[in-house]
């Protein structure tokens, strides 16, 4: 349950937090939206391969809150030098995702959420694969997610219906806040209550 559902509703939550507090990005998504898919229509499958920006949105999300932060815990069979530490034959390794992610040594401004950075390179593919040991919230190696494929689909089609369908907005009163919960999953420390309200043009399309 952890592997598949968890995860998948937690970064679901992360990306509406983020699209709503950075109101830039929320603006693009929905012109995106407004283009692809139109105010007459729901978001369908067909549609997915052609939002960019949401993908990218995505991607961004993933970056700054990973939500498996440490990975599967490693243990080699023997003992190894890696970047000129030994690590002991049968010691657990855990790598810290999370950090890397957020390292300036290989993202500009890394805590700004800017889903731009994930515009730039065609092979949209290439940034999951586990080979680009700069962002791999999906893993590495012979452990990557098995469910990646499905986690792609999934997290493009919700955030979709959800982004596209309405406008969201928090309680009264309320203010963001995007802390951060340290766990086998990195959640958010407060959970994320916002209000939907109508934003397609005919009610019929909620039946
Ligand atoms: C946002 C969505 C998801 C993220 C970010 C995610 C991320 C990860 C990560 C980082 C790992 C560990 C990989 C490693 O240590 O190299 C993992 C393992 C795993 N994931 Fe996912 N996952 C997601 C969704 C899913 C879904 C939808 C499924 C199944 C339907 C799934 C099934 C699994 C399983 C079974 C493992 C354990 C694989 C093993 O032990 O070798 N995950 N996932």
């Amino acid at each position: 349950m952890i592997a598949g559902a968890e995860t998948t509703a937690t970064l679901i939550e992360w990306v509406m937090a983020e699209v709503m507090q950075n109101h830039d990005v929320m603006e693009k998504v929905q012109k995106e939206f407004e283009e692809i898919v139109g105010l007459n229509n729901m978001v369908e499958e067909s549609h997915l391969p052609k939002l960019k920006y949401l993908d990218a949105t995505i991607k961004e999300t993933l970056r700054l809150h990973p939500v498996v932060p440490f990975l599967i815990p490693r243990s080699p069979s023997q003992d190894c030098t890696v970047g000129g530490y030994t690590v002991p034959k049968g010691s657990t390794i855990l790598l810290n995702v999370w950090s890397i992610h957020q390292d300036p040594r290989y993202w500009d401004n890394p805590l700004d959420f800017k889903p731009e950075r994930f515009l730039t390179c065609l092979e949209t593919k290439k940034w999951y694969n586990g080979n680009n040991l700069n962002f791999f919230p999906f893993g590495s190696g012979r452990r990557l997610c098995p469910g990646l494929p499905l986690a792609e689909k999934m997290l493009m089609f919700i955030s979709a219906s959800l982004l596209h369908s309405f406008n969201w907005s928090l309680p009264h009163g309320e203010k963001h806040d995007l802390c951060e919960d340290f766990g086998i999953t990195l959640r958010k420390k407060k959970p994320l209550i916002a209000i939907p309200s109508q934003r397609l043009s005919h009610m019929n399309l909620y039946m």
